[in-house]
């Protein structure tokens, strides 16, 4: 069997962890509170799509939504790592579209359930080239954008996280061991907005990194 190569860790199967809230624009805007400990969701290795494939509508919604986010590939895993070593763990980074139904989101909401179907459907987590730890010094300050049909909508920076990359790494480790080929979503900055059947989506982290995706409803 060929070697796995941490440049396709979408291919591997492993677990995607997300962080809900980090950019107090973005909680605001959703009329949510400042979180005070990261809000933790997942999404399956199902959720993954490539550039070349579409993102998909699910049929159950009417309101799906873009988010653009700095993903984190873990490259060694571990539990309870702590915040000084955290970056040791760090293979890599990804752009990543954390895509939302949000009106089945709000309706969990208001019933107090979990967001699996709002967020975990097939296609919910389109995703770059894997681009190596050395490509972001820093990944506390990066600028990440997002344009539906060339207008843009989203653009902020990572500087605005309530919680730092480190932080999360180790807040998360305390209670999901983190294993090799895993990727942390670190939550979108504003601008959040819904997108249409035929739209183009594109994406990108500064001069680094950029994507495109089609958006498409599925025929089954
Ligand atoms: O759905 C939400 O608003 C929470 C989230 O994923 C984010 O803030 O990135
Ligand atoms: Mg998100």
């Amino acid at each position: 069997m060929a070697a796995r190569n941490i440049s396709r860790f979408w291919e591997w199967g492993r677990k995607i962890i997300c962080v809900g809230r980090n950019y107090a624009d973005h909680a605001k805007e959703l009329k949510n509170a400042i979180p005070t400990e990261p809000v933790l969701f997942l999404k399956p290795p199902s959720a993954y799509v490539r550039e070349g494939s579409p993102i998909l509508v699910p049929l159950y919604s009417s309101n799906l939504h873009h988010e653009v986010e700095l993903g984190v590939v873990i490259g060694k895993g571990g539990t309870a790592i702590p915040q000084s070593a955290a970056m040791e763990h760090v293979a890599g980074y990804a752009l990543c579209l954390d895509m939302t139904a949000r009106d089945i989101q709000d309706e969990c909401k208001s019933k107090g359930l979990p967001w699996t179907l709002a967020k975990a459907f097939n296609t919910s987590c389109p995703v770059s080239d894997f681009i190596p730890k050395e490509r972001i010094p820093d990944p506390g300050n990066v600028k990440l954008w997002l344009k539906v049909n060339d207008q843009l909508r989203q653009s902020g920076c990572t500087s605005q996280m309530i919680f730092s990359v480190p932080y999360l790494i180790s807040y998360i480790s305390d209670f999901i061991s983190l294993e090799e080929g895993d990727l942390i979503l670190t939550g979108t900055p504003k601008g959040v907005s819904a997108v249409q059947e035929h739209d183009e989506l594109q994406a990108g982290i500064d001069d680094i990194v950029s994507m495109n995706f089609k958006v498409e409803r599925p025929d089954h």
